[in-house]
């Protein structure tokens, strides 16, 4: 009988009296594992092996994991430090307990939110005590830490430590599991007499090659089969970004609305980004808290003189009859002030003004997908830096159904259905509405954007005398309500989950 090389190998190596795992085969023929796997499959199609197939689940400690058993869990280290402080007695301050715990950041939030739910005492408006009866050296966590620290991956019936610990420790992300398939081969009765008969070693190609074309050859090679059920290598090829992605499709969507696109700096002057937009100069996220200033340059060098005027005067006076300005301090120093834009509305304000493209005749749609720059506080919904889907529609009459029938349309093509309004505040708009969709897997509601329709107070120095319906959206929410995650930070910066970003399907 003839067979290919790595069938042969295979039948070499394994025996009939005993299971050997493809590894081991791998391992003893130096194939690789994918070309052993379909050597065995096609040899079991020729009754030649008997495959058994088992999952095998591992445990493996994460980083974190590791940390703690080298550091200890942060609820032990508490107790400890709170022991020593005589919170076994009397209730001790919290604050002094942690910093001799030497607890920091994250790990005095998850030794906290540990430390009751596991008996070591309570924690009551800044006082900590310690139950006197608890034991931390027999913390079962702890112990189960320790014993997995050992082997950088344990399998799982072979661990000594009871099942809800291990699932108490996966939900807490000290640990992982992961399942593999292993395949064992063992030679059939026919394996046994064609090897004592005699199996030559035939040459199969794997590849038609323009070689073998031109030359005829291929008229006699054998060709190897095709196994479409051999594991294969996986590659994980460079993507473009699901944010990129998806911003493409929003401009996609938004032109085919008939809407055209903005351009302009992210560096702007505090007059584009704040002053035409009727925002008092002392309005809280006018100050330094809120705003990325620039060190250098730190002022524009040009601004419209007549729009400069008139923005001021709308500032301090109002518009119409009986406006009302808002009686404070207004200071074009102030309003050259360079700055990241904290919003895409600076585009607008730009484009309305006609200083962008020149005037802009009603009826006109415009939009932006572009970064925008904010002091907030990381967590969950928020970083420094998202990107805005700004736009706007300027007509002669326009009324808040045109307002909810645009962004319900728009959202609909994302499979967005639900979306909810919110009667909101912005000095540049009135009405104005926040608008809201639901969270696909953990039901919450989700403030996604902020919407209305520009005022007097701001078009009327911008020269525009009709109404203007506009927009900021925020892409990193409608991407958690597409996709489901949870946490921006899956998809930004340094804690992105990179198995979320290799799977995630875009639907188109
Ligand atoms: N600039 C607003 C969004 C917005 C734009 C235009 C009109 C109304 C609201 C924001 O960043 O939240």
């Amino acid at each position: 009988m003839q067979l290919k090389e790595s069938q042969v190998a295979v039948l070499e190596t394994a025996s009939a009296d005993e299971a050997t795992s493809v590894d081991a085969v791998a391992e003893a023929t130096d194939l690789p594992p994918e070309t052993v796997t379909g050597a065995v499959f096609e040899l079991e199609e020729e009754g030649l092996v008997a495959i058994e197939e088992r999952v095998d689940e591992t445990i493996s400690l994460t980083d974190e994991g590791v940390t703690y058993a080298d550091e200890r869990l942060p609820e032990i280290r508490l107790y400890e430090a709170a022991v020593d402080a005589g919170a076994a007695d009397e209730p001790a301050q919290m604050g002094q307990v942690i910093g001799a715990s030497g607890l920091e950041g994250a790990g005095v939030d998850i030794a906290l939110s540990n430390y009751a739910r596991k008996g070591y005492g309570s924690i009551d408006s800044g006082e900590i005590t310690a139950d006197p009866d608890a034991d931390s050296a027999s913390d079962a966590e702890a112990n189960a830490l320790e014993t997995l620290a050992d082997a950088e991956e344990t399998a799982a019936d072979a661990v000594d430590v009871e099942g809800d610990v291990l699932d108490g420790l996966e939900r807490r992300g000290l640990l992982e599991r992961s399942e593999s398939t292993v395949r064992e081969v063992t030679l059939t009765e026919r394996a046994v007499t064609e090897l004592m008969a005699g199996i030559e070693t035939a040459e199969t190609v794997g590849q038609v090659t323009p070689e073998l074309l031109t030359s005829g050859e291929w008229d006699e090679v054998e060709f190897a089969e095709y196994n479409v059920e051999a594991d294969a290598e996986r590659f994980e090829g460079g993507r473009v970004h699901i944010l990129r992605q998806t911003a493409e499709r929003v401009k996609e969507t938004l032109v085919g609305m008939g809407f055209q696109e903005m351009e302009g700096p992210h560096v702007d002057a505090d007059f584009w980004i704040n002053d035409c937009l009727f925002m008092p100069q002392d309005h809280p996220a006018r100050t330094h808290w809120d705003r990325f200033a620039l060190e250098a340059p730190t002022h524009i060098d040009d601004l419209p003189d007549q729009l400069v005027a008139d923005v001021e005067r709308a500032h301090r006076e109002g518009v119409g009859e009986d406006g009302e300005g808002y009686h404070s301090p207004w200071d074009e120093e102030f309003a050259r002030a360079l700055a990241l834009r904290g919003h895409t509305t600076s585009l607008s304000t730009r484009y309305l003004s006609g200083e962008q493209i020149g005037e802009i005749e009603p009826p006109a749609r415009f939009f932006s997908v572009e970064k925008v720059y904010r002091n907030d506080t990381l967590d969950p919904t928020h970083l420094l830096e998202f990107f805005q889907i700004e736009g706007w529609v300027m007509a002669e009459d326009l009324s808040v159904r045109d307002l909810m029938g645009t962004f319900e349309e728009f959202y609909a093509q994302f499979g967005i259905t639900d979306i909810e309004f919110k009667p909101h505040y912005n000095p540049y708009t009135e009405p104005s509405f926040e608008l809201f969709g639901t969270h696909p897997t953990t039901g919450e509601l989700v403030e996604i954007g902020n919407s209305g329709i520009f005022r007097e107070e701001m078009l009327a120095p911008l020269g525009v005398d009709c109404d203007v319906m506009a927009w900021g959206l925020a892409l990193e929410r409608l991407l958690m309500l597409m996709y489901g995650f949870e946490d921006i930070r899956d998809i930004h910066g340094t804690l992105c989950d990179l198995k979320l970003l290799r799977e995630t399907e875009v639907t188109y």
